[in-house]
């Protein structure tokens, strides 16, 4: 059977989201200044080779011409790696080098103009607090949102984002993911000591830029991490 383009539309978003929900453990982000002097490709070929099923380009100094190059050069290396590419911000530049879906933030282009031009990506909304979570729950419920995860955050004290004063801490996390019923991942400061509270906290997904970019072993770092969050999110959450 010849398979139309809508059906193979769905069958691309159905496996980009069975990743998402059923591999993705760390979810790292790239940021060239913070990784010890080496490149973001240098980065993705280490995150992927231990493993990482999901990243995003998170690239706000180059220029298009450059960024275009380097989200082609992603494409490639996470197509061959079964992993999820997703752009931060930049609808453009993911349409033109054919992402896998892209992270947005609270003031950026809207999930829902984004949902009407690519069906089958993966869109993710960062939520900075409880009630950015219940307004996108709200949407969730009334049908209408367009969003497939969110990023609760920033949870623990960072200086890789300019500008960011409120941090939310690990106890929250319970009542405000419960606040809306879709996967959700965690950013902001996150370390390797942090694993074990925000598994508790019901967290099985953490997005992290330093505490990968900077380690030593990028590609040993990623393993280890993967590793950990599996281990520790198949305990019950009391043996913790
Ligand atoms: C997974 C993930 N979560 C949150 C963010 C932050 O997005 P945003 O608030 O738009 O800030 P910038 O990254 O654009 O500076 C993210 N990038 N990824
Ligand atoms: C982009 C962003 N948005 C909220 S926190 C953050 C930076 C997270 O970086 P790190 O993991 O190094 O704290
Ligand atoms: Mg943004």
């Amino acid at each position: 059977m010849v398979k139309d383009g809508k059906s193979r539309q769905a069958d691309l978003y159905g496996w980009r989201r069975k990743v998402l929900m059923d591999e993705v453990t760390v979810y790292p982000v790239c940021c060239e200044q913070l990784s010890a002097g080496r490149s973001d490709k240098e980065w993705l070929d280490n995150v992927l080779a231990g493993g990482a099923k999901i990243v995003q380009l998170r690239d706000k100094k180059s220029d298009d011409r450059l960024l275009l190059e380097k989200a082609k050069y992603f494409r490639e290396k996470t197509r061959e790696a079964g992993a999820l590419f997703l752009i931060n911000d930049r609808f453009d530049i993911g349409l033109l080098a054919d992402s896998d879906g892209i992270h947005v933030g609270q003031g950026d282009l809207p999930p829902e103009e984004i949902r009407r031009l690519t069906p089958d990506w993966i869109i993710g909304q960062s939520c900075n607090d409880l009630a950015e979570v219940e307004a996108l729950g709200a949407q969730v419920q009334a049908g209408s949102s367009a969003v497939d995860y969110y990023n609760i955050g920033p949870i623990y004290r960072t200086d890789t984002k300019e500008g960011l004063h409120t941090f939310l801490g690990a106890g929250d996390i319970q009542q405000i993911s419960a606040a809306c019923p879709l996967p959700f991942t965690v950013m902001g400061g996150i370390k390797w000591d942090h694993i074990p509270e925000l598994a508790a906290a019901g967290v099985r997904r953490m997005a992290v830029v330093t505490a990968i970019s900077m380690a030593a072993d990028m590609q040993a770092e990623t393993r280890r991490w993967i590793d950990e969050i599996r281990r520790v999110t198949t305990l019950p959450v009391n043996s913790l």
